[in-house]
């Protein structure tokens, strides 16, 4: 085989035989390895006619097939697997080469897998893919991350690729070593937030108000016309919509399907290295952390029958629901995007943030009808620390604080759990308070242990002895 094709895959599962197929569909030759054989079968299979892709189990034929420098992507599970397809491709690969990972790795195994490649001359990529598996066939939105100069050999590829916000290809350079990766994974934690929130509403709707499924799916369709229009939004109401195949009543799936969330561990590194830097993400720890508890299912059911009570029926506003959803969705960005800031100049990735909202405008799980208004907060000021230090959004946020507040303690008299909401409100108080309490911690700290604290009428670190 001649070395003419344009691009390479390793791992044509899901997402890599899709992105492979789009790829192709814009006019690029593509080729995909994978151990078994049907894989490579069926990757051939779907290609559309007059496309050019070819699938192969033979590592050395797939990357003699390939134009130089290469640009191999793979597209396999985080961890030992993305060592293993190294191991077995260095062999073949020489310097120059372009090798991406687009998968969920942890960022720090990617800063290592760059530092090991780099000797060798090969430029190693962090890519996060969003979209699912339509988005990797019609356009994902990706967030690519390593050499800036080697990513012009990617660029003509993943804009042609990538999802569009009007004109606009959701693809970016997002900064240095593990920037893609660092960025992803942050995606994915707030992706955490709002998929909790959206999930407290439902409860509130639901339990509270006792909203069929059918009231449900006609309450998430209208919020999805308004300031809520997302994707994650736009789903939730459909879901709702889809009867279960196999009941003979035709009841809808989602009331069969048990009570306990499955992770893979991005949101849970997003809560972890946000507490390294530090930087207060509490949505999207809330939302980690009510997945961790979904998980104990036994031992709610036990002490549901020690402490358990129907909960109180609720009023529902639906609008007034609707505006607490859009603050407490705010506040999930706010609090991802302020640890992004933090990250980068933690770790020198040089992450652009304008770029990042343009990146997530399109083809992602957490695009939404609100990104315009963070794109507008960072032309005005590229390097925001903080959403909310935006007065437009401050002014927005305080619009509808109310709302918040109202549905927090209707849900708190109805002994709904709704954690993530009352985060985005404590997060939004806290953040916007000139005081907090915190002197009395201070203070606390110095009693016990002698850890001094600091005034505010002098400069200087001091120490009492609070108990004589
Ligand atoms: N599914 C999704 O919506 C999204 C997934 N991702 C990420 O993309 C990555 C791939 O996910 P997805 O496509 O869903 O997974 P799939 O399980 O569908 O595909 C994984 C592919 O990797 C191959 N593979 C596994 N281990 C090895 C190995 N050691 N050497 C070579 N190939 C290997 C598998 O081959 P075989 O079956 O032959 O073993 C398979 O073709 C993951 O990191 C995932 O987190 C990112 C965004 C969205
Ligand atoms: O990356 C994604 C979307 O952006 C994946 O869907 C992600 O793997 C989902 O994570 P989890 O399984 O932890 O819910």
């Amino acid at each position: 085989m001649e070395a003419n094709f344009d691009f390479g895959m390793i791992g044509i599962g899901v997402m890599g035989s899709n992105l492979l197929l789009n790829m192709a569909d814009h006019g690029f030759s593509v080729i995909g390895f994978d151990l078994k054989q049907e894989r490579a079968d069926a990757l051939e299979a779907a290609a559309a006619d007059g496309t050019t892709v070819k699938g192969v189990t033979d590592i050395t034929q797939f990357t003699r097939a390939l134009k130089t420098p290469r640009k191999i992507m793979m597209l396999v599970p985080a961890g030992k697997p993305v060592d293993d397809v190294i191991a077995n491709l260095l062999p073949h690969l020489e310097s120059g080469d372009i090798l991406i990972d687009g998968g969920n790795s942890f960022y720090q195994d990617t800063n290592a897998r760059i530092q090991r490649l780099q000797p060798q001359g090969i430029h190693f990529f962090g890519m996060g893919v969003s979209g699912g598996e339509l988005g990797a066939r019609l356009g994902p939105s990706m967030m690519p991350g390593g050499d800036e100069a080697a990513y012009n050999y990617l660029k003509p590829i993943l804009e042609a690729i990538a999802a569009k916000a009007g004109d606009k290809p959701c693809v970016a350079y997002m900064g240095r070593d593990a920037a893609g990766h660092y960025v992803k994974m942050v995606h994915n934690g707030i992706e955490y937030a709002l998929m909790q929130l959206i999930s407290e509403a439902y409860d509130l709707l639901r339990r509270g108000a006792g909203y069929n499924n059918g009231q449900l799916s006609s309450v998430f369709s209208w919020w999805n016309e308004g300031e809520l229009q997302s994707y994650l939004v736009e789903i939730t109401a459909e879901i709702f919509k889809v009867v279960d195949a196999d009941d003979p009543a035709h009841l809808e799936l989602v009331d069969k399907i048990l009570d306990q969330a499955g992770s893979k561990g991005t949101g849970k590194w997003t809560s972890q290295d946000a507490m390294n830097i530090p930087v207060s993400i509490p949505t999207i720890d809330m939302a980690v952390a009510l997945r961790d508890l979904s998980v104990y299912k036994e031992q709610r059911v036990e002490a549901s029958r020690l402490n358990g009570q129907p909960v109180s029926k609720v009023n529902i506003d639906e609008a007034e629901l609707g505006r607490a959803l859009a603050f407490s969705f705010v506040i999930a960005y706010a609090q991802g995007l302020s640890l992004l800031a933090e990250a980068s100049k933690a770790y020198g990735m040089h992450i652009p943030l304008p770029a990042v909202i343009q990146v997530w405008r399109a083809g992602c799980i957490i695009r939404s009808g609100l990104l315009p208004l963070f794109e507008k907060a960072f032309a005005t000021r590229p390097d925001l620390p903080n959403l909310l230090l935006h007065p437009p959004l401050a002014q927005w946020l305080g619009e509808r604080a109310g709302a918040a507040r109202t549905v927090l303690c209707d849900a708190v008299q109805a002994g709904i759990p709704v954690a993530a909401l009352g985060s985005a409100i404590a997060y939004y108080d806290a953040f916007r308070s000139e005081r907090l309490p915190t002197n009395l911690i201070q203070a606390q700290r110095d009693y016990f242990g002698a850890h001094t604290y600091r005034r505010t009428d002098k400069d200087g670190v001091f120490h009492t002895e609070w108990n004589q």
